[in-house]
């Protein structure tokens, strides 16, 4: 039986959920890397790259707006992996429309996979360390859009603030059990996320593709697009022994974008 923490990443077939996966991997977790079914190929490449650093890691089917697949995934990389101390509620969607446009059954989609997947994700983790008796550290995906609200991003601006509220609470609420809970907020991180928003963009502003992308990095007070593994950078401290006193919080990391 390995010795290492164990991480699960939700959303680490691509994108930031891989960079993180691989960030943790290189800090010592052993990681259970989770997407969606369509997602596998690509996931099982990350555990591959996982296994060359070392480390172990499996792959983890799950839907984490489905409470059963979050609780199972929470439950195999346990059982496989041999503990749990990390969950990253990593995996969520953006949808691209004005507000008077968007419709109940996209509120539904959305909510479902952004807020009420990090739900589950808090209760399926926070029961696993108590059942082990782990005093573990949960961190979720939130965003410069759940500070400050972006236009024609109304209903993942709204799902990304429901994110910091449950951190906030869910802090509070699991701190005498020595849980915490935390969040990352990006700015424009160059994934498959901003290549949709960037295309659906243009579609409404009428302006070439890339254009939407290029003005949003150029309000980037240090002057770049942000990579996964800038992301992954912050996540590693939130998931380390260094954020032991560190709960409830929300860390921007946006390259100079919003201000607190
Ligand atoms: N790209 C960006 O600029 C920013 C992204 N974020 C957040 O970071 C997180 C990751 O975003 P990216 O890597 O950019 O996105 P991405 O679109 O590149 O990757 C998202 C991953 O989540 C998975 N996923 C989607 N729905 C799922 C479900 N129901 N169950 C399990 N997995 C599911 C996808 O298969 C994919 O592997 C998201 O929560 C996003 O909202 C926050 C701020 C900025
Ligand atoms: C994808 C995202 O969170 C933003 C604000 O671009």
């Amino acid at each position: 039986m390995s010795t290492a923490k164990v991480a699960l990443v939700s959303g680490a077939g691509q994108g930031i959920g891989r960079g993180i996966a691989l960030q943790l991997a290189k800090d010592g977790f052993d990681v259970a890397v989770a997407d969606l079914t369509f997602q596998e190929e690509k996931a099982r490449g990350v555990v591959a790259e996982i296994e060359a650093l070392g480390r172990r890691a499996i792959f983890v089917a799950a839907d984490v707006s489905k409470k059963e697949d979050v609780v199972a995934a929470v439950d195999a990389a346990a059982t496989q992996l041999g503990g749990f101390d990390v969950i990253v509620n990593n995996a969520g969607i953006a949808q691209v429309k004005p507000i008077l446009d968007v419709t109940a059954e996209e509120l539904d989609k959305i909510f479902s996979i952004n807020v009420n997947s990090v739900v589950f994700g808090i209760q399926a983790a926070a029961d696993k360390f108590i059942e082990l008796g782990v005093k573990g550290k949960i961190i979720s995906a939130a965003s410069i859009a759940s500070i400050k609200g972006f236009p024609i991003l109304g209903a993942y601006s709204a799902s990304k603030f429901a994110v910091r509220g449950l951190t906030q609470v869910a802090a509070q609420e699991l701190a005498p059990k020595g849980i915490t809970v935390n969040a990352y907020a990006p700015g424009i991180v160059g994934t498959g996320m901003w290549d949709l928003i960037d295309e659906k963009l243009s579609e409404i502003n009428g302006k070439p593709r890339g254009q939407n992308l290029k003005e949003n990095v150029e309000s980037i007070a240090l002057g770049r697009i942000e990579t996964p593994e800038d992301v992954a950078n912050v996540v590693s401290f939130l998931a380390s022994e260094k954020a032991d006193y560190v709960t409830g919080q929300v860390l921007l990391v946006d390259g100079g974008m919003l201000y607190n």
